[in-house]
C-alpha cells in the first residue's frame, strides 16, 4: 500500500493542494480524476519526486518516502535521438551494460509493438506511436510504480480506447501500480474500479465509478461528473419546491442554495417518485443506444439520457425518479 500522507502545496500565494491523504494499493491502477487546474500534475509532480511539497509525504508501506516514474502528458521524448537512444537513455544514465541494454530494450519494444521504429525519430512517429515508446521508455527501467499523466490526452478517441486496455494489460503483465490521472470521467471509469475526485486541491470522494454516480458526495463533485441538471428551490424539511419538482428528497447537505440532480435517475416507467410533465424540444444520439434529451417544463430545461426511440421529439412525457431525489 502506498500512503499519500496530507500532502499540501502552495506556490507563492496560491494553495494548490490542500492535505491530500489516500491510500493506494499495489498491484492496482488508481484513478484520479479532476477538471483542468484542479491540482493533478503538481500532485503527480509530487509523486515523481519532481517537486517537493510544503508538507506531507508519499510513503510506501514501510513508512519510506517513495517516488514513482512518470509518463508525461506531452510525452517528452529527446527530439535529437532516435526511439531506440530514447527508451534505452535512463539505462545509460544508470551505466547498464551495454549487451544488457540491448536485451532489455528489445524485449520492451516487442512488448510495446514498436520494434520496427527503431531507428526513427519523435518527428517521425505519430502520437499514438510516441506514447508507446514514452511508455516503453519508463517501463525499461522496471518500475514498481509509474505515474501517468493525461497520457491519452491528444490521441483520438479510438486509439485512446486501445491504450487503455492497452495500460490494464502492462499493468497485469509487469504487476504495476498505476497512478493515473485524468480529466475524462470514461477514462477514469474505464480503467479503475476505485476513483479519486479531486476538484481545487482537494479529495472530494473516493468510489467506485457506479458509485460516483449514483451517490455524489456534494454538488461540486456532481456538477464535475456532469450527470446533473440543478434546479433551484426551496426547501422545508425533507421536503422540496421547485417549478419541475415538488415532493420528498433526500437532504445531503444544506448551503443555502438548493439544487436538484436529474440525469440518470429519470425514467419513463412509473415509480413512487413523480417528477414532472415535459415536452421533449430535441435529441441528440450518443451512440450505444442513448439518446441525451431536452426537455422544457415551463421556462426550465432539464437534460437526461435514455434509451434510444424511448421518446419522440415535440411531445410531452411524465417522468419519473428511479429513485428518492438528492439535494445538496
Ligand atoms: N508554479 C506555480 N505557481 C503558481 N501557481 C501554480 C504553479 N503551478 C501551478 N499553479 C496553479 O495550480 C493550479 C493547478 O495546476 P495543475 O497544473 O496541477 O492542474 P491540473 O489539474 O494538472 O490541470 P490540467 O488538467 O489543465 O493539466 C492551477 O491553477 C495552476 O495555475
Amino acid at each position: 500500500m502506498y500512503h499519500l500522507d496530507n500532502i499540501s502545496q502552495k506556490k507563492g500565494n496560491t494553495q494548490i493542494l490542500r492535505g491530500i491523504n489516500l491510500n493506494i494499493d499495489e498491484n492496482s491502477i488508481f484513478a484520479i480524476l479532476g477538471p483542468s487546474g484542479s491540482g493533478k500534475t503538481t500532485l503527480l509532480n509530487i509523486l515523481a519526486g519532481i517537486d517537493r511539497p510544503t508538507d506531507g509525504n508519499f510513503l510506501n508501506e514501510d513508512g519510506q518516502v517513495e517516488k514513482g516514474i512518470m509518463v508525461f502528458q506531452d510525452y517528452r521524448l529527446f527530439p535529437h535521438m532516435t526511439v531506440f537512444q530514447n527508451i534505452t537513455f535512463g539505462l545509460k544514465v544508470k551505466k547498464a551494460k551495454n549487451s544488457e541494454i540491448k536485451q532489455r530494450a528489445e524485449n520492451i519494444m516487442k512488448t510495446m509493438g514498436i520494434s520496427e521504429l527503431i531507428n526513427r525519430y519523435p518527428d517521425e512517429l505519430s502520437g499514438g506511436q510516441q506514447q508507446r515508446v514514452a511508455l516503453a521508455r519508463a517501463l525499461i527501467l522496471n518500475p514498481k510504480l509509474l505515474l501517468m499523466d493525461e497520457p491519452f490526452s491528444s490521441l483520438d478517441e479510438a486509439l485512446r480506447i486501445e491504450m487503455l486496455d492497452f495500460v490494464k494489460e502492462l499493468q497485469r503483465k509487469f504487476q504495476l501500480t498505476i497512478i493515473f490521472v485524468t480529466h475524462y470521467k470514461t477514462e477514469a471509469y474505464m480503467l479503475s474500479n476505485k476513483v479519486a475526485i479531486l476538484i481545487n486541491g482537494q479529495i472530494m470522494q473516493v468510489d467506485a465509478p457506479k458509485k460516483l454516480e449514483s451517490n455524489p458526495q456534494n454538488f461540486d463533485v456532481a456538477k464535475f461528473l456532469g450527470q446533473a441538471n440543478f434546479i433551484e428551490g426551496s426547501l422545508s424539511s425533507d421536503n422540496f419546491s421547485s417549478p419541475v419538482y415538488s415532493g420528498k428528497v433526500n437532504v445531503v447537505a444544506e448551503e443555502g442554495k438548493l439544487y436538484l440532480p436529474f440525469s440518470g435517475q429519470l425514467q419513463l416507467d412509473q415509480t413512487d417518485y413523480p417528477a414532472f410533465k415535459g415536452n421533449v424540444v430535441e435529441k441528440k444520439w450518443m451512440g450505444s443506444n442513448l439518446e441525451r434529451v431536452t426537455i422544457k417544463i415551463n421556462q426550465e430545461t432539464v437534460y437526461c439520457d435514455l434509451a434510444s426511440e424511448s421518446v419522440s421529439e415535440n411531445q410531452v412525457y411524465q417522468f419519473y425518479f428511479s429513485k428518492l431525489p438528492v439535494v445538496f
